[in-house]
């Protein structure tokens, strides 16, 4: 409080009035204790904030409340006791929290007269920050479901490759869509799990719809509800009964992404989904059966999860009836070209412009490694179509990373390959292109093999069936 100098009262009776009324204006809690603790004034605030009742204040210290065990906390006795101010955050027994400032006054000598508390609820802001981390979380889920949708928006649903590694996948993913088990997708980032769930799901001839949910992109705490559903008055909120993504899956296929993040308590209840096929919502009394068949994908080293208790072997088990490895790009390198040029026919068809790709880019592109699958090959394919420059993309247009592994030329016809031919053309010649140089350059088959990264039967049923002599 600060005087100005037309402030001369001596009047103890005014001065009294005066304080009490500033008191009972603050909205915050206010109250003044002695130097053995007894309050002489507070306000209507103090006693709404803390729910101390009026009778205590009148009869009991802040010492004996405190050794009573009538408040949690108190700020005035750690201030009586030490002569300092003193903070701390309370959680009255009436739900309300505060903090609760205590500013001890010292007369000359030091000496303790009284002590001036000040209660600030922050019940509200408390709340407030609350919701705002809900509305953060949720905000953030929208976020990847969105960026995860802005992904797939070329995505036309084929399944592209050329490899024998593939080959053996997709029949085996054949063999399984016509079964009900539960499948488990294992692979890498971006080497197509998605891709191939959605394939067995359109082979499975189930007529239902194939929905998806990312484990790890939505908040544990809404994770629950959105799979199993929820009745109406089931939590705060809840004012209307809503269907979970398992029943929405009845008759067709649910693809649980990243199973590997789904929270441990949601486990045992997928769990008990797989072994009798029926589903609770939340806050429902009765079961519902549902028809659906469950692929799980994750990138996760399951197994080492499961020794670190951190999924639960049973699910585990449960899960991995049927499961695909689908192996990363570089462990299949004849897929390469047949995505690169996959992914251009379709910018091509989107953007109504042809594009050549030069020998030396395509060379890198093929000599890369790969860390991000697919996923960074389509990226890689888009970007360098957008930065491209008359209808051509150089090496100059590909990533720092990609240009570094770039080798020797490829032959110069590569670059200017007649974009009218099909994709099955453009591929069988370059293949035919590429392995007849590797060929020249290398001593034997196996060392050619190893050069193109296949094994030496694909190389030898290649050559025959490209007709390298
Ligand atoms: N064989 C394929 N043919 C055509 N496009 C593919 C193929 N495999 C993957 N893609 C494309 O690559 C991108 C990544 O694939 P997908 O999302 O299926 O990978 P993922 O293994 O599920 O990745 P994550 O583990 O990160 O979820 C997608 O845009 C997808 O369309």
């Amino acid at each position: 409080m600060f005087r100005t100098k037309f402030f001369h009262s001596s009047d103890t009776e005014e001065l009294v009035k005066l304080m009490t009324t500033v008191l009972q204006s603050s909205h915050d809690g206010l109250a003044i204790c002695d130097r053995n603790g007894y309050v002489l004034l507070y306000n209507e605030a103090y006693l709404q904030i803390t729910g101390i009742p009026a009778e205590v204040l009148n009869q009991y210290s802040y010492f004996e409340q405190k050794d009573l065990h009538m408040v949690p906390d108190s700020s005035a006795v750690r201030a009586m006791k030490t002569k300092q101010m003193h903070s701390v955050v309370i959680d009255y027994a009436n739900g309300r929290k505060a903090i609760n400032t205590a500013t001890p006054l010292l007369d000359e000598n030091q000496e303790l007269l009284y002590v001036v508390g000040n209660v600030r609820d922050i019940t509200e802001l408390n709340q407030l920050q609350q919701e705002l981390e809900e509305t953060r979380q949720i905000n953030t889920a929208f976020q990847q479901a969105l960026e995860q949708i802005r992904n797939d928006i070329d995505y036309d649903g084929q399944l592209i490759y050329r490899s024998n590694l593939m080959l053996r996948i997709v029949s085996l993913a054949d063999r399984f869509a016509t079964n009900d088990s539960p499948i488990l997708l294992l692979g890498e980032s971006g080497v197509g799990k998605d891709v191939l769930a959605n394939y067995i799901h359109t082979k499975s001839g189930r007529s239902g719809e194939f929905i998806k949910i990312n484990c790890g992109a939505i908040p544990d705490h809404l994770l629950e509800s959105e799979l199993f559903g929820y009745e109406k008055g089931a939590f705060t909120g809840a004012s209307h009964a809503k269907e979970g993504l398992f029943e929405l899956a009845h008759s067709g296929t649910i693809f649980l992404d990243e199973v590997g993040d789904l929270p441990y308590p949601l486990q045992v209840k997928l769990l008990n989904v797989l072994q009798d096929g029926k589903i609770r919502r939340l806050g429902g009394k009765t079961s519902r059966e549902v028809n659906m068949r469950i692929i799980a994908a994750t990138n996760s080293d399951l197994e080492t999860m499961v020794e670190q208790k951190r999924f639960r072997q049973d699910l585990f088990y449960r899960l991995n009836v049927l499961s695909i490895t689908i192996p990363p790009l570089r462990e299949r390198r004849e897929d390469i070209p047949a995505l690169i040029f996959y992914f251009l026919k379709l910018l091509e068809k989107k953007y109504q412009q042809d594009m050549r790709v030069e020998s030396d880019a395509l060379e890198a592109l093929l000599e890369y490694d790969w860390p991000g699958n697919i996923r960074e090959l389509k990226n890689v394919v888009e970007r360098s179509y957008h930065l491209s420059e008359q209808g051509k993309i150089s090496l100059e247009q590909l990533p720092a990373s990609i240009r570094k592994v770039q080798h020797a030329a490829i032959p110069a016809e590569l670059s200017t390959m007649d974009p009218s031919l099909s994709l099955k053309e453009a591929v069988d010649h370059f293949e035919r292109e590429y392995i007849h140089r590797i060929l020249q350059e290398t001593k034997t088959m196996q060392e050619c093999a190893d050069r193109l990264g296949v094994n030496i039967s694909t190389l030898v049923r290649k050559k025959r069936s490209l007709g390298i002599k």
